[in-house]
Formats: structure tokens, C-alpha cells, sequence
């Protein structure tokens, strides 16, 4: 499964949430990316950022923030916005992509079924203790999310043992929630379309 998270500048919350999923969420098939809406293309990740990861064992210095682009979200299976305002931001510029655009809590507790709470705020000036806040924060939805796909309410893509019948390459697909998996199944932009646009 294709995520991609993304954040304002790319440089705290979306390269964090990549490299800990990249870290938690290997073994189930999860490739990780992330971008941002309104980034200076090229900057390293905050040190700040970088530091709490180095606690917990991740490098994250070779990071350099990167644009959102239309290929990304092309790219994504689901788009996980960290704020409400940064998925209406994605939705009002990606409308075809509507059905996979999430915020990251929101997503986690839909596949989840449990409330995982609402936005990711900025720990950008806020010292050290915010940015550890943070990644508490996006661990504990990925852990929620680990717990999904050991459970098996998402489909594991590429990793065998996990399903009785082997069929890991679209479990991923097909477990997705509603709205994520209409999107995955393809076409749905097509449907409810008049064929015409005479009421236009
Ligand atoms: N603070 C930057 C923009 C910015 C905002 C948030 C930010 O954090 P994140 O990478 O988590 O979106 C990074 C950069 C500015 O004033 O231009």
C-alpha cells in the first residue's frame, strides 16, 4: 500500500510520519512517501525533527522537503493530510483524488474503528518537547494502523503467512475502508457523471 503523507513544508510532521512508518509499517507491505503543499524545495528536515528520530534509532538527516506534485497523490493509494485544512487544501486542488484524501487520524480511525483524535499540529518553534509530542502522536496512529493490518482489517500487500489464502497483492485493496477502496477499484470519478453536461 502506497502512502503519502503530507504536511506545509515537508521539513517536521510528513517526513516524520514517512520515516516512522518506513520504520513500523515495513513488514505490511506499507511504502511510505511524503510531500508538502507549500515546501522550499530542498531544506532538510528540522533539527528538531531529526533529533527525536535519532532517539528512536531512525536517521532522518539525508531528508530534503519536497513539493507535492499531481504524480504524488497519482502515486498514493491513500493521501493522508495532516489537518483538516491541509486535506481541504488537497481536495480543492485534487478533486479526481477526492476518494482517497484523508487526514491521517481520520483514516486510521475509519480502518481502525477506534477514535484516534483530529489534527497534527505544527510543532515548528515549539522546542523539542513539541516535535516529541509529535511523534508520540504519529506513533501511536501507526501502531493503531500495525494492529489493522495484523488484525486483518487491511490487507497486507506482498507479505505472505499473513492470509489464509495467499492472495496478499490485492488484500490491500480490497480491505481498504469504503471510501479509500472505491477509490482503489478505479472509476468511481466516472460514476453519477451525467453523460451529458446539458444541466450544466
Ligand atoms: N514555518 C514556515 C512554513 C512551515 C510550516 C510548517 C512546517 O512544518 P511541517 O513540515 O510539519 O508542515 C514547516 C514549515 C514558514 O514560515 O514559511
Amino acid at each position: 500500500m502506497k502512502i503519502l503523507f503530507v504536511c506545509t513544508g515537508n521539513t517536521c510532521r510528513s517526513p516524520m510520519a514517512e520515516a516512522l512508518a518506513r520504520h513500523l509499517l515495513a513488514e505490511y507491505g506499507v511504502e511510505p512517501r511524503s510531500r508538502g503543499i507549500f515546501t522550499w524545495e530542498g531544506i532538510p528536515a528540522s533539527p528538531e525533527a531529526v533529533e527525536v528520530l535519532r532517539r528512536r534509532g531512525i536517521d532522518l538527516s539525508a531528508h530534503r522537503a519536497a513539493q507535492l506534485r499531481p504524480e504524488d497523490v497519482a502515486w498514493a493509494d491513500v493521501v493522508l493530510a495532516m489537518t483538516a485544512a491541509h486535506r481541504e487544501a488537497l481536495l480543492a486542488a485534487f478533486p479526481e483524488a477526492r476518494e482517497k484524501i484523508w487526514t491521517f487520524a481520520e483514516w486510521v480511525s475509519e480502518v481502525s474503528g477506534r477514535d484516534l483524535g483530529g489534527d497534527i499540529e505544527d510543532p515548528a518553534g515549539k522546542g523539542i518537547e513539541a516535535y516529541e509530542a509529535t511523534a508520540a502522536r504519529l506513533e501511536e496512529l501507526l501502531h493503531a494502523l500495525a494492529d489493522a493490518f495484523s488484525s486483518g482489517k487491511l490487507g497486507v500487500a506482498a507479505v505472505s503467512g499473513n492470509g489464509p489464502d495467499g492472495d496478499a497483492q490485492n488484500a490491500s485493496e480490497a480491505d481498504a475502508p469504503a471510501r479509500g477502496a472505491e477509490a482503489l477499484s478505479g472509476g468511481t470519478a466516472e460514476e453519477g457523471r451525467p453523460d451529458g453536461d446539458a444541466h450544466a
